[in-house]
């Protein structure tokens, strides 16, 4: 017997059921049944079509589609039950639970202990009464990577067929898509592959964006395309990960036949992609289809500044750090002076909002605050995005003129986002701009007057570039007249007070608090994405908390555990026993205290569960207790007993 069935009869064993056992197979009633379908209303509605696809393929092997709940509970199935004995057709009926703890070793319930495919065959089965089955069956898991259900065939052992497991698959698959497609309704969506007709198949990618850019979710080919984790994708934006500002986008889909998007992804890998555009209001209809030259700086920097008006003057930035205290006074004192200011700061740190914050408090605030990030916008475009072109100073679809991102900002302020990045021969022409106020747009004789403030924001280190010959210290002088530096989250006093800010931002309702575990964890995370992965994972909590009040371990994504364990492992000395419970978020006792717990000679695998149910049994089933004794988080061991969340 295979390794996973080994393990999940172990777990069969632990859980008291015994293979000779009859065991209950009577269904919830009714009313319990309906509120079960009701609670995964999505899931229901996306499997039904996707089990039809698949029943039609496997009709006349005496074979049942099965879709369960997260739990291993069946909401629905379809087939032809008539080869079953009379009392084990009625175990395949919805309602009834198919999870290890109350059937043992089954291809449902081994699917969702492992997260991963199971076959489980005639003998491997746990129950005697169930030897006649064979099962194979895939978990099905959201947006985030939580398992959400199972999708399983079972049939008569004799009928088994091995491609079933690989159809099982190919539908959880199409059901994880389907439900990934549904689940953000404003957003942008993007569906990707480097092969064009690999779009709209099983093997697209799919990654979602804020209508201002920000990542929120990727599907498993997503992920796997763009080949960064979940938690590593929540510092990036649209354009940090396709090499195009959302803008580029809109102007995409306003022309009249706008074909396959042609995307460079981070990692220089080119794809194909097609973009679907979707907002509860309808307002990228209204962003699509009003005429490009006005609607391009409203599109752009409303949509994307969304988020930042809710925090918008200076004064909602004060939290308390004495840092940020001090550079909030330097930029208060410059405001209206036209001053340029330069921002300093590592990614995430609220440059942006700190820009947007110093033009709503400066008399500039009713006219347009625009922001362009040079470093997200190809070399070849930032010249017209920024100095706008005359009509027919392109061939092609785009003929008509564009008035450029500074002479959109006419009257209020630019902001020019990693500055450091702006190409060496754009920036003699961004200086004349700033010193002759007036725009030359590409093929035009004309100068046209325009009156920006200027904010400029940077990551490198200015002088450094200037010494490689990359940036221009005339530039330099001209843009750095008040230099102010960011503290990254990792340095900042007052955390406590953003957390409870940005969940009040976030929940709108100011109902939600982490526990002061939580709040320890945070304190020692290094936080490589700043604000934008502290705001993103508590967005995440939020939905993880549901109505619980508060925000605690088990809330947190996986991602996000993985790297505070890879921290801590970093920081300790050699580890004493291997295993990946050593993936501790608390402070660390850990190695001794699960060799304690576990027996000698035994497989890595088998170590964990014995461990921790030894650990379980002698704090008296306290997972708080256990998981401290053992020196891992009350997550880690969910993770690993998903049957005591
Ligand atoms: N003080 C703050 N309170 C709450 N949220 C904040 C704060 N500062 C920044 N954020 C949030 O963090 C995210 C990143 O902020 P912002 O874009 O201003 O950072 P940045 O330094 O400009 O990043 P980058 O260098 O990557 O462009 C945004 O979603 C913003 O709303």
């Amino acid at each position: 017997m295979g390794g996973i069935i080994t393990t999940s009869h172990k777990r069969s064993l632990a859980y008291g059921l015994c293979p000779d056992s009859c065991a209950d197979f009577g269904p919830i009633a009714r009313n319990e049944l309906s509120l079960l379908i009701e609670q995964n209303r999505m899931l229901h509605a996306h499997a039904l079509p996707a089990m039809e696809t698949l029943y039609q393929q496997i009709i006349n092997t005496h074979n049942m589609v099965i879709l369960t709940d997260a739990h291993g509970v069946i909401l629905h199935s379809l087939g032809d039950a008539d080869f079953l004995e009379k009392a084990n057709r009625v175990a395949l009926q919805p309602g009834v639970a198919w999870s290890e703890e109350s059937k043992g070793t089954n291809a449902i319930g081994t699917a969702i202990a492992e997260r991963a495919p199971a076959l489980v065959h005639a003998d491997q089965h746990y129950l005697n009464a169930n030897h006649f089955l064979t099962c194979s069956a895939a978990p099905i898991t959201d947006h985030l990577g939580n398992v959400v259900g199972v999708l399983d065939v079972s049939g008569d052992q004799r009928s088994y067929h091995q491609h079933t497991m690989a159809l099982v698959r190919m539908s959880a698959l199409m059901i994880e898509n389907q439900l990934f497609s549904a689940t953000f309704e404003d957003a942008i969506t993007i569906h990707f592959h480097t092969r064009p007709e690999f779009i709209g198949t099983l093997m697209e990618g799919i990654a979602s964006f804020t209508p201002g850019g920000r990542f929120l979710s990727a599907n498993r080919n997503g992920l796997f395309q763009l080949g960064l984790t979940y938690s590593a994708l929540q510092t990036h934006t649209f354009s940090s990960l396709f090499g195009l500002p959302v803008s580029a986008l809109f102007d995409h889909y306003r022309t009249a036949a706008p074909g396959l998007l042609d995307l460079c992804m981070h990692n220089g890998v080119r794809v194909h992609g097609r973009a679907q555009l979707r907002l509860a209001n309808n307002q990228f209809q209204h962003v699509l289809s009003a005429p490009h030259e006005q609607t391009r700086p409203q599109a752009a920097s409303n949509l994307a500044a969304n988020a930042a008006r809710k925090l918008s003057g200076l004064r909602y930035l004060r939290t308390g750090d004495p840092q940020l205290e001090l550079v909030l006074d330097k930029v208060t004192r410059v405001l209206g002076k036209d001053i340029p200011i330069m921002i300093m700061g590592e990614t995430g740190t609220g440059k942006e909002l700190l820009a947007q914050a110093i033009h709503n408090d400066s008399p500039r605030a009713a006219s347009p605050f625009v922001a362009v990030n040079c470093a997200s916008i190809p070399e070849t475009l930032i010249e017209s995005e920024l100095f706008g072109y005359e009509d027919g100073a392109f061939t092609g679809a785009r003929k008509k003129g564009a008035p450029g991102r500074i002479l959109q900002a006419n009257g209020g302020t630019l902001f020019l986002d990693e500055i450091g990045d702006m190409p060496f021969s754009l920036q003699a022409r961004l200086l004349r701009v700033l010193q002759e106020r007036m725009v030359t747009p590409l093929g035009s004789g004309k100068s046209i007057p325009v009156n920006v403030e200027v904010i400029c924001a940077t990551n490198h280190n200015l002088r450094e570039r200037i010494a490689q010959g990359l940036f221009r210290e005339d530039l330099y002088y001209r843009l750095n007249g008040l230099v102010v530096k960011l503290p990254p989250l990792r340095e900042r006093t007052d955390l406590e007070t953003v957390v409870k800010k940005i969940l009040a931002i976030e929940s709108d309702n100011g109902r939600y608090e982490v526990s002061p575990e939580i709040l320890e964890l945070f304190r020692r995370h290094r936080w490589p994405g700043n604000f934008r992965q502290l705001t993103n994972l508590l967005r995440t909590a939020i939905v993880m908390a549901g109505d619980e009040q508060e925000i605690c371990l088990r809330h947190m994504p996986d991602d996000f555990m993985d790297d505070i364990a890879a921290a801590n492992a970093a920081a300790l000395p050699a580890p004493a026993a291997p295993g990946v419970l050593a993936a501790s978020c608390e402070p660390a006792e850990p190695a001794p205290a699960f060799e304690r717990y576990a027996p000698a000679g035994a497989r890595l695998d088998e170590m964990e569960y014995s461990a921790i149910q030894k650990a379980l049994q002698a704090h008296g089933g306290n997972i708080s207790a256990a998981a401290r004794a053992l020196g891992v988080s009350r997550n880690t061991i969910y993770r690993k007993m998903p049957h005591l969340k």
